[in-house]
């Protein structure tokens, strides 16, 4: 058992003895009341899940077991040589045990996510055999289903593990999965936008600056980006739609490959996940429309109502949860202000921030006009040179990972059964209710 590994399940035992005992003590309390609108409105409000790695406040935005962003900004661990965004080993490490780890944890997790980042060639030829001008999206996926033969939950699971063990398997193929995705990214992008010039990985690396080398960006600026990136976006709590998918399928214990395709497919959605490539084409077609340069404010307004006419969205704007500024939006301007204050794309994006929220307000119903993660993260990217923006959700993705394998070891180690909620139909509510 690796060092890792054998840290983890030093707390398993205590984990299960508190939620057992607490279940037995509190399990017939009552925590709310669902109201019919609910179940028409997406069960927003609902507690529903249990999710230990992070919790979203409305107001304040989301703290990773218990920490803020610029909480873990300041106590994660960053580069040695002077780096000073949070590793995502850090996060990682911090989601896992419950823990803010020191330099040495951090550094051995991305030497063990080096050991482990070997991709079987079969899973190129698959990427491979998809046409290039396939979504990354869909390529990503059927890359993550291609390494589905690695997986060591389902070859124990049916040389029939005891049911006590499932972590330990599903603990292997969720740190290879975290391991390897970096890799399969990188692959998808280099085959559609640089000719198939693959780069070898660098094992010397951690793990989002090796990423950021296979892309083919070694600056070392760019390489701090993917750090801040890859951290702010792994995690926000257990409702949203990629989690959700990702413990929903994992609950009928399938394995890590499969949950998190399913969870990828669900990020791959314009409200979700793609919103970010959406707010780069959006931005885009408004400049190529007035002509280029930084449109006024007049003008930026006039855009977002023509949008709103048109019956779309303005992407990055909103949430389901948050009702302020998403915090990984302030990360990111912050970035921005620190590494490229006079960059044209970043002055477009903090003026649409002037704009967009008085105009959503305006409308009467959007219940949160200010800007999300996904307002921001394309502007920096295109900053250095990533300009292929049907790539941006695959970054996500990759990021994605860490929250939901953190999230899928803690629910084998559980037990957690089989998800299955009740639905009921408007008739019988209609009956319920009298008419
Ligand atoms: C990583 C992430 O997933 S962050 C979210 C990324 N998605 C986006 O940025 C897409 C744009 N935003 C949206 O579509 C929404 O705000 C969502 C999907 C994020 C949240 O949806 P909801 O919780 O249903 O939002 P809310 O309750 O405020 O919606 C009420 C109404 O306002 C509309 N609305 C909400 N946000 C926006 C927006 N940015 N532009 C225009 N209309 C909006 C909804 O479409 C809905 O309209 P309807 O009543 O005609 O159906
Ligand atoms: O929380 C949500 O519903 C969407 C979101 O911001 C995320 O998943 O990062």
């Amino acid at each position: 058992m690796d060092k890792i590994k054998e840290h983890f399940s030093s707390k398993v035992g205590e984990a299960q003895k508190d939620v057992k005992d607490f279940i037995s003590q509190h399990g017939d309390e009552v925590i709310g009341e669902i109201k019919v609108s609910q179940l028409y409105q997406g069960m927003r409000g609902m507690p529903a899940l249990i999710c230990e790695t992070s919790k979203l406040d409305p107001e304040e935005g989301i703290r990773f077991r218990g920490y803020s962003i610029p909480e873990l900004q300041e106590k994660l661990p960053s580069m040695p040589d002077g780096g000073k965004e949070p590793l995502p080993e850090g996060i990682f490490h911090l989601m896992l045990m419950n823990e803010i780890p020191g330099d040495d944890e951090v550094r051995r997790l991305s030497n063990n996510w080096a050991r482990r980042s070997i991709v079987p060639p079969h899973v190129f030829k698959v990427i491979d055999s998809l046409p290039k001008s396939a979504h990354p999206m869909t390529q990503f996926v059927a890359g993550i289903m291609a390494l589905r033969t690695e997986s060591e939950f389902a070859r124990a699971y049916r040389h029939g593990i005891h049911k006590s063990e499932y972590w330990m398997p599903t603990y292997e193929d969720a740190m290879n999965l975290i391991a390897r995705l970096p890799r399969v990214a990188a692959y998808i992008y280099r085959r559609v936008y640089h000719n198939g010039e693959h780069i070898e990985p660098d094992p010397k690396l951690d793990w989002a600056g090796n990423f950021a080398h296979m892309l083919g960006f070694d600056n070392d600026e760019f390489k701090e980006l993917m750090r801040l990136y890859m951290t702010i976006h792994s995690d926000h709590e257990g409702g949203n739609v990629s989690a959700h998918a990702v413990k929903l399928v994992g609950s009928a214990l399938s394995d890590s490959y499969l949950s998190f395709a399913a969870g990828m497919n669900g990020l791959a959605g314009p409200l979700h996940g793609l919103a970010n490539q959406e707010v780069i084409r959006w931005i885009l077609s408004m400049r190529d429309e007035l002509g280029g340069g930084l449109p006024s404010k007049e003008q930026i307004a006039n855009y977002c109502r023509k949008t709103l006419a048109d019956g779309k969205v303005i992407p990055g704007f909103g949430h389901a949860v948050l009702r302020k500024t998403d915090p990984r939006y302030e990360a990111q301007r912050k970035f921005a202000l620190d590494h490229m204050p006079h960059d044209e794309m970043f002055l477009i994006v903090s003026r649409i921030y002037e704009v967009v929220p008085d105009i959503l307000s305006a409308t009467g119903k959007v219940k949160n006009p200010w800007p999300n993660v996904d307002a921001h993260s394309g502007q920096l990217l295109m900053h250095y040179g990533l300009t292929e923006y049907d790539f941006y959700t695959v970054l996500f993705g990759v990021a994605r990972s860490l929250g939901t394998m953190a999230n899928m070891i803690w629910d084998r180690a559980l037990g957690l059964p089989i998800e299955r909620p009740g639905s009921t139909t408007t008739a019988l509510l209609k009956d319920q209710f009298g008419k």
